[in-house]
């Protein structure tokens, strides 16, 4: 240990930071020892020293980030920390507020940001971890990268791995029994002390809370949920083909014209278990370029989805959609017009039942671009639907890991780039491993950072392979 960490450690005793006794937590749970960071800011010394390990921190780890990084402190705490660290990283800081404002600009988040840029998250002490992962969860709302998140104190409970286990990075710069140890060493703290602290720290390892349990959807992998009662046929052929290929990837192939779809389509199928189509928006398709298209879905074991995103009244979705079913396997649906739309569909879907495979529906609860109308109750909402239509559902287009439950329902989320952070109309990108492990994703959904790329073959042997990886990883970390 050098002496810098070592002073830091005595002086936040001599400014009794440290308290011995027992002590009521944040969680109503009885402490042995309390922690009290709120006294540095009447030692301006202090705060400096310890700003300054956060600094140098910050600035080791940072050194080659491309994106832009901004600092956030957890409130109340860590708000002058962070501020004291963005004046010396020179690192822009964001305040996230405690009450989101019924006034003004409404704002969660103070402060200059773009989605998708990345935020350090900075706090004074992690418990269970749970303070944290409310300003993580507005950070994420406000599309938000959170990339790391720097503790000073770890009460060495548990909170460290729950954040872990979320998928976020954690770094704590000293823990309770460095701290107890040091002061030992001192002659600051007796024996007897240390012990008591040491055999709380054995005997308090927090439980699982609720906001850290995943939901068994992402714990289960795709050949459990596949045999589930439940599972609809076209959410089992989803299944099968990502199993047999190796793949949760779809491509979105909005190219202008169908040579173009036919030949990126071609390239990128031995990669994929979704093809997306936008097919109103290219120029030139005919019935043989649909044709070739199924031919090529048949030849290497890919889905057709279009990509209407349906929003009428029942009987019109109906018409509509009795274009659609003789080639495309899967549509997908707003859900503003309610369940009878779905109705019309199912109608649909159950006349055609004896010619041709199965057939269904992705409904479309969330979307990726900035500034979307879509409420908390307008995505409970489309929940109920899609449980009250299960037998044609294939899942939810959605963004967040606690939108589906039921692990009979796919969770499929466009918004997916490894170079790009958003393009210039309000889309924003997050990377394989944030979409899989952070947002909860089953199949995700790349369009230009495939069909934009000039080898795009590669681009999604490249895509596919990080994506399903990281389903492995997440199913084998369950
Ligand atoms: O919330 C949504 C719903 C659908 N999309 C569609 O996904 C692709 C994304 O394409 P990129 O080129 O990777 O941005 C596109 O077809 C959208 O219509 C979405 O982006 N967000």
């Amino acid at each position: 240990m050098d002496v810098d960490r070592r002073s830091i450690i005595t002086n936040l005793f001599d400014i009794n930071a440290l308290k011995i006794g027992t002590f009521k937590l944040k969680s109503g749970e009885l402490s042995e020892y309390y922690l009290d960071l709120r006294v540095i800011v009447s030692y301006p010394k202090i705060l400096k020293q310890i700003c300054s390990l956060v600094s140098t921190t910050i600035l080791q780890d940072e050194a080659n980030t491309k994106n832009q990084v901004h600092l956030c402190g957890v409130p109340y705490t860590a708000l002058p920390i962070a501020t004291v660290v963005s004046i010396d990283t020179n690192l822009p800081m964001l305040i996230r507020r405690k009450e989101q404002k019924t006034y003004g600009t409404k704002k969660l988040i103070e402060g200059e940001y773009s989605c998708g840029d990345d935020v350090i998250v900075i706090e004074d002490i992690i418990t269970s971890g749970a303070s944290i992962l409310e300003t993580v969860t507005d950070l994420e709302k406000s599309n938000l990268n959170v990339s790391k998140i720097i503790v000073l104190v770890d009460r060495q409970q548990g909170g460290m791995q729950r954040l872990s286990e979320r998928g976020l990075k954690i770094k704590s710069l000293f823990n309770i029994t460095e701290i107890v140890t040091i002061l030992r060493e001192e002659g600051k703290l007796s024996n007897a002390v240390y012990q008591c602290v040491y055999n709380y720290v054995i005997n308090n390892q927090i439980q699982p809370a609720k906001e850290f349990e995943k939901p068994l959807r992402t714990k289960l992998g795709f050949k459990e949920r596949a045999e589930l009662l439940e599972t609809s046929k076209i959410a089992q052929r989803i299944f099968k083909i990502s199993l047999e290929k190796k793949s949760n990837l779809c491509v979105a192939l909005d190219v202008d014209t169908a040579d173009k779809l036919l030949d990126i389509a071609e390239k990128v199928a031995p990669h994929i278990c979704i093809l997306k189509t936008h097919i109103d928006a290219i120029n030139g398709v005919t019935d043989a370029t649909i044709n070739n298209l199924q031919l090529l879905a048949k030849q290497y074991n890919f889905l057709i989805m279009e990509d209407r995103k349906m929003a009428d009244i029942g009987n019109t979705v109906k018409l509509q959609y009795k274009k659609l079913v003789h080639w495309a396997d899967i549509v997908t649906v707003h859900s503003v017009s309610g369940g009878m739309m779905l109705k019309g569909i199912q109608e649909v879907i159950n006349e055609n039942a004896e010619s041709l495979d199965s057939r269904g529906v992705f409904i479309v609860a969330e979307l990726s671009c900035n500034g979307n109308l879509i409420s908390e109750q307008y995505i409970k909402e489309t929940v109920k639907i899609a449980e009250e239509y299960k037998d044609i559902m294939a899942g939810l287009v959605c963004q967040s890991h606690d939108v589906i439950s039921s692990p009979s329902l796919l969770q499929l989320t466009p918004g997916v780039n490894i170079k790009n952070a958003n393009d210039n109309l309000g889309q924003q990108y997050q990377s394989p491993s944030d979409i899989i492990l952070t947002k909860g994703a089953d199949i995700a959904v790349v369009g230009r950072g495939i069909y934009q790329d000039d080898n795009p073959a590669e681009a999604a042997k490249v895509y596919k392979e990080s994506l399903w990886n990281t389903y492995l990883e997440r199913v084998s970390n369950s």
